[in-house]
């Protein structure tokens, strides 16, 4: 089983030449090359042209590269999903999806792409399980500031107001085998509130978490990977299991808890998520 990590998902606007020289330094996981909200109106024709040459000069590594384009209704993104077609990238990020329809549309664009969509409207997140259900969704990002300006809530360090929503999307992201990262967190200056948040979404089940600045990197690459203890546990939990399984019993115990097969395969996976890590 091998897991790619998701922990941290650097947006970098596709217009900035020197931001997107630097990610190709950053321990990010992922890169989001923002066509959208990051390039303002007067920028987004040159941005292709721009982002186009950084992607064809290559350097950013293992990092998947995905491209968020313009909303299809706007009077950028027919063209924006017709450059991005013929770009280096690993996926395509479509904003404001309300349905699965939005994204056969942009399906019908670019051909076999995968395709990652922003949850960000309350349409969309309502119809999350039939988005996460399109066969070439591969991820879903959720668009926190978006959807609190929808849902009229108010901006809570506990997010209790979208929780609803946040967990609508992992259901659906999770009942289709679907990669969900978290949204961003605005005040890039403020590690402890980072910090809180990327452990409120890692309890909640996100892979990992948007990011707007490399100084958010290391905070969120640590809450995302699996601990020294939480390995420790997965070996202990498969040898105990394998070892009473020799003995023709399902059930082992581990630091007074039962361990089953279902359990087995989340510390395989806390593995293999570890080894992938370590591997990059
Ligand atoms: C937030 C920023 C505008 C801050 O910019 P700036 O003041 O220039 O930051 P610094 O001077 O501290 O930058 C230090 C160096 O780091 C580079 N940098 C900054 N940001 C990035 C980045 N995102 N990726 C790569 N590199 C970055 C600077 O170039 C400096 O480099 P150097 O000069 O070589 O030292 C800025 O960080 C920024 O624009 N961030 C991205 C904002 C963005 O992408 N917004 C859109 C995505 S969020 C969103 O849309 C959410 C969603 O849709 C929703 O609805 O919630
Ligand atoms: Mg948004």
């Amino acid at each position: 089983m091998t897991v790619r990590p998701y922990r941290s998902v650097l947006y970098i606007p596709g217009s900035k030449e020197r931001a997107l020289d630097k990610a190709r330094g950053l321990p990010v996981d992922a890169i989001i090359f923002d066509l959208e909200d990051a390039v303002t109106p007067d920028a987004k024709v040159e941005a292709r042209a721009t982002l186009a040459k950084a992607l064809k000069e290559g350097g950013y590594g293992k990092r998947a590269k995905i491209i968020r384009i313009n909303a299809l209704d706007t009077e950028w993104g027919r063209e924006d999903a017709l450059a991005v077609k013929d770009m280096e990238a690993d996926a395509i990020l479509l904003p404001k999806v309300d349905n699965a329809l939005d994204v056969q549309a942009l399906a019908d664009l670019v051909g076999k792409m995968p395709i990652w969509a922003m949850m960000e409207t309350c349409h969309g997140v309502w119809n999350a399980m039939e988005v996460a259900a399109h066969p070439q969704v591969q991820g879903f990002v959720a668009g926190t500031n978006d959807l609190a300006k929808e849902l009229n809530c108010r901006a809570r360090a506990d997010r209790l107001p979208m929780m609803g929503a946040l967990q609508m999307m992992l259901l659906a992201a999770r009942a289709h085998g679907v990669i969900a990262v978290d949204g961003v967190y605005n005040q890039f200056k403020d590690d402890d509130g980072l910090r809180a948040e990327c452990e409120q979404g890692r309890d909640l089940g996100f892979d990992g978490k948007t990011l707007i600045h490399p100084a958010q990197v290391d905070v969120t690459n640590a809450v995302f990977s699996p601990s020294e203890a939480e390995i420790d546990l997965a070996r202990r939990q498969i040898e105990a299991f394998e070892e009473v399984e020799r003995t023709g019993q399902g059930v082992a115990v581990v630091d007074g808890k039962i361990v089953e097969n279902l359990h087995v395969e989340t510390a395989k996976k806390v593995l293999s998520m570890a080894s992938s890590i370590a591997s990059l």
